[in-house]
C-alpha cells in the first residue's frame, strides 16, 4: 500500500492541491482524471519534489517515504514519468534505458517488445526522437525503474491508440506482480478499459473515487467530472 496523507502543494504562495489523502493498493492500476488545470500534474509533481509541498506525507506499509525527494523515491522503487517525459536528450535510447534499469530488478515485460520503435533507434540520441517516440521512451524508463510503483503523467499524450493499448497491457502485467500504477489521463476510455479504479480531481481536491467495475455499469459520474458544466 502507498498512502498519501493531507497533501497540500502548489507554486510559490499559490496553493493548487488541497488536502489530498488517498491509499493505493499494491498491484492496483489507478487513473487520475479531471478537466484541464484541476491540479493532477501538480499532485504528481508534489510527490516527486517538482513543485512546492506545503503539507502532507507519503508512506508505505514499511514506513514513511521521502516525499519531494526524487532520488529517495527512486531508491525506494517509485518511478515517475513527468509531462515532459523526463528523457535525457543527449543520451542514446539505449543509454536512457540502461540508466533507468534497477539493479536486481527485471520487470515482467520486455520494453523493447512493448515499444518496437525503440529497438530500431537504440543508438540514436533521444533528442532526435519524435514526440510520440519520446513518450514511449519515457514510459519504457518508468516501467524499468518502477519496482514498487509506476507513476505516469499525461499517459497517452502523442501515442497512437494501438501503442497506448500495448503500453497499458504491459502496465497491467507489471501491476500483476504487485507494483502500483498511477496514471494521469485526459479521457475516460483507456481507464475504463484498463484501470481498476478512477480518482477524480476538481480544483485541487479529490472529489471522486470509484471502481471501474461500477463506472462501466454507470459512467455518468465520469461525464460530470470531465464535461465543463
Ligand atoms: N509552474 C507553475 N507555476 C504556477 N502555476 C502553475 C504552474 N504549473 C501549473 N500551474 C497552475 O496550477 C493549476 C493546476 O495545473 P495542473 O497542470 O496541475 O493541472 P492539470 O489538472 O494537470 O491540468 P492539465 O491536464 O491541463 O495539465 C493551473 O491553474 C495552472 O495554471
Amino acid at each position: 500500500m502507498i498512502s498519501l496523507h493531507n497533501v497540500t502543494a502548489g507554486y510559490g504562495r499559490t496553493q493548487i492541491v488541497d488536502d489530498v489523502s488517498v491509499d493505493l493498493a499494491d498491484g492496483e492500476v489507478v487513473a487520475l482524471l479531471g478537466r484541464n488545470g484541476m491540479g493532477k500534474t501538480t499532485l504528481l509533481r508534489a510527490l516527486f519534489g517538482l513543485c512546492d509541498v506545503f503539507a502532507g506525507t507519503l508512506s508505505t506499509d514499511d514506513g514513511a517515504l521521502p516525499m519531494g525527494r526524487p532520488d529517495g523515491l527512486a531508491r525506494s522503487g517509485l518511478s515517475f514519468m513527468p509531462d515532459d517525459r523526463g528523457v535525457f536528450a543527449s543520451l542514446t535510447v539505449e543509454e536512457n534505458l540502461r540508466l533507468a534499469r534497477r539493479r536486481g530488478h527485471t520487470p515482467p515485460v520486455d520494453v523493447l517488445d512493448v515499444f518496437p520503435v525503440l529497438r530500431q533507434r537504440l543508438t540514436q540520441p533521444a533528442g532526435q526522437l519524435s514526440g510520440g517516440q519520446k513518450q514511449q521512451l519515457g514510459l519504457a524508463r518508468a516501467m524499468l525503474a518502477g519496482e514498487r510503483a509506476v507513476v505516469v503523467d499525461e499517459f497517452s499524450q502523442g501515442l497512437q491508440p494501438s501503442i497506448a493499448t500495448a503500453a497499458l497491457e504491459a502496465l497491467r502485467t507489471i501491476a500483476a506482480t504487485g507494483v502500483t500504477v498511477l496514471l494521469v489521463e485526459q479521457g475516460p476510455q483507456l481507464p475504463l478499459a484498463f484501470a481498476d479504479r478512477v480518482l477524480g480531481m476538481v480544483k485541487g481536491r479529490l472529489v471522486f473515487d470509484e471502481s471501474v467495475q461500477r463506472l462501466r455499469a454507470d459512467p455518468e459520474p465520469l461525464t460530470s467530472l470531465l464535461v465543463v458544466g
